[in-house]
């Protein structure tokens, strides 16, 4: 697993480090890292090659001119673009001079003709977009960028982007990953981000964040045993779909049935489509025929009238776990005494995307962590907020994030498929959070390996669950002792 931490906890693990470590050592420390990276992404042929600096004013700038230092003496020319020059650091400037390096206040030639540009023009203590006269050097970069600790211009702790900002080719990191590095904007403008050990891990406790790692994924996946039988793995109960809307009843089930070796029931309207598509799910027309199921998900293509109602009533009241999606959200939403009907303490899992959310929580706004954490404490449930970057939220304050490689899983139908992967891992008995987190990576994956590199539909996204759990599983055998 991956950590996670905001910029506060950052700071109060940096001052803690810095109070016992010589002046001056963790930003060299950070530097070296920094122009290490940098002479890869020269490579081949470091002599003679050209390094624009984009020095702003704080200590984001002075890694920036410390790294200049440290290449300059490795023979590549270095020119530092002051854009508060009374305000550059003076040790890193100091050590940039020393080493050779030009220093100058009109950037517009060196960000021209530069082999890689360096930003270090804000890190830590950015707050909104780039400044007019940054900005105008940004846009006229053509060459690579290496950002340090965060492209400037992103929000450090929601990765949001309001304005001009740096687009970076890599990203080195100090210490920890920010939220930036995963959440939405932030992590498409990072690129490849490389982390540099300076000391503070033992100074940062539980992380704020988690991103799970395809390997942790792997090792929770449910994998049956020697005495296991169709039962003991857990029952998946589906309960979605309309005349209107079969579709989402196929691609939900569907998805039960490939996740786990459990077995699925199928109760609703669309009981003809799914025993045509699923021939191993046991299908009713009404939930009273159905029988037990240890997880619930309910709620794609459901409608939201007195039937789904109903059938949602008598899901929450049978006192087993739930994973509710759609219609089930607008539910709640509508009719708040459904929340009373749930036995205090059942998993439940609920998976809006933006706008389900507002109804029930209000506006997202920019930082979604804050507001997934907001209604999974306000509802006592795990709320997995949907987009590009996936966040998962527990009640009791753990968040999880799901960055996306890219955006071909919005696509019509791809909730449904997230549904049912996340209700067979509940029936399995995963802990709500890590299930609806293991349900979005194999879903991102899944998605990946579906599209390479052109749009699908759900139903191929659905098509390469297998084969996602394949890869997760391979990963985390790689690892194992
Ligand atoms: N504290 C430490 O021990 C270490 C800090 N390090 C570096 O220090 C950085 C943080 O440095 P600072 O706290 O000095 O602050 P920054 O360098 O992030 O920001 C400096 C100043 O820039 C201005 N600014 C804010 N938003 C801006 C914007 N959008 N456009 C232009 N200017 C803006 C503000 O006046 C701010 O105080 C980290 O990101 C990291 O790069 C590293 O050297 C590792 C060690
Ligand atoms: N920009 C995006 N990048 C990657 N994945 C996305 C993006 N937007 C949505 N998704 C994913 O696609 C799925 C869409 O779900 P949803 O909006 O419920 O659609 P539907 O109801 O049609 O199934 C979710 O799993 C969500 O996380
Ligand atoms: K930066």
């Amino acid at each position: 697993m991956k950590g996670v931490w905001t910029t506060d906890h950052v700071r109060e693990a940096e001052n803690r480090l810095l109070a016992r470590v010589p002046d001056g050592s963790l930003m060299r420390k950070a530097a070296f890292g920094l122009a290490t990276v940098a002479l890869r992404m020269l490579d081949p042929g470091v002599v003679g090659r050209r390094v624009t600096l984009l020095v702003g004013a704080g200590n984001n700038g002075g890694d920036a001119l410390w790294a200049g230092a440290f290449l300059r003496r490795r023979g590549v020319a270095v020119t530092a673009v002051l854009l508060a020059p009374d305000r550059a650091h003076p040790e890193g400037l100091a050590a940039l001079r020393k080493a050779g390096g030009r220093v100058t206040t009109e950037g517009h030639d060196a960000v021209r003709r530069a082999d890689l540009v360096i930003d270090g023009i804000v890190g830590l203590s950015a707050r909104g977009p780039l400044r007019p006269a940054a900005a105008e050097l940004v846009e006229l970069i053509t060459a690579p960028v290496l950002a340090v600790d965060l492209p400037s211009g992103v929000e450090p702790d929601t990765g949001v982007v309001n304005g001009p900002a740096v687009t970076a080719t890599a990203t080195v990191t100090f210490g920890c990953h920010k939220p930036l590095h995963v959440l939405g904007e932030g992590a498409k403008r990072s690129g490849e981000v490389h982390l540099v050990d300076i000391g503070l891990g033992p100074e940062l406790g539980e992380p704020d964040i988690t991103v799970l790692e395809p390997a942790d994924v792997g090792r929770l996946w449910p994998v049956p045993g020697p005495s296991d039988d169709k039962y003991t793995q857990g029952v998946t109960g589906v309960a979605a779909g309309s005349a209107t809307y079969p579709g989402a009843a196929v691609l939900a089930a569907g998805a039960a049935t490939l996740a786990t070796s459990g077995m699925v029931r199928y109760t609703g309207p669309a009981a003809d489509p799914i025993r045509a598509r699923w021939p191993e799910v046991v299908a009713t027309g009404s939930i009273g025929d159905t029988g037990r199921v240890q997880a619930w998900v309910i709620g794609p293509g459901m409608g939201t009238g007195p039937g789904g109602r109903d059938v949602l009533t008598q899901v929450l009241e049978a006192g087993v776990a739930v994973c509710a999606d759609a219609d089930a959200i607008t539910l709640l939403a509508n009719h708040k005494d459904l929340w009373d009907l749930r036995e205090p303490g059942t998993p439940m899992v609920i998976t809006p995307h933006d706008r389900e959310f507002a109804r029930l929580a209000g506006e997202v706004g920019d930082d979604r962590v804050a507001a997934a954490l907001r209604a999974a404490r306000r509802h006592d449930v795990v709320v997995l907020l949907k987009g590009h970057s996936t966040v998962v939220a527990a009640p009791d304050g753990r968040v999880l994030v799901n960055p996306a490689r890219s955006s071909w899983a919005a696509t019509a139908g791809s909730g449904d498929v997230l549904s049912g992967l996340i209700g067979s891992l509940l029936a399995a008995g995963l802990d709500p959070w890590l299930a609806a987190g293991c349900a979005a990576a194999a879903h991102e994956l899944a998605g990946e390996l579906a599209a390479d590199g052109a749009p699908i539909p759900a139903g191929s996204l659905l098509s390469e669950v297998p084969n996602a759990i394949r890869v997760l599983r391979a990963a985390a055998a790689s690892v194992s002792p």
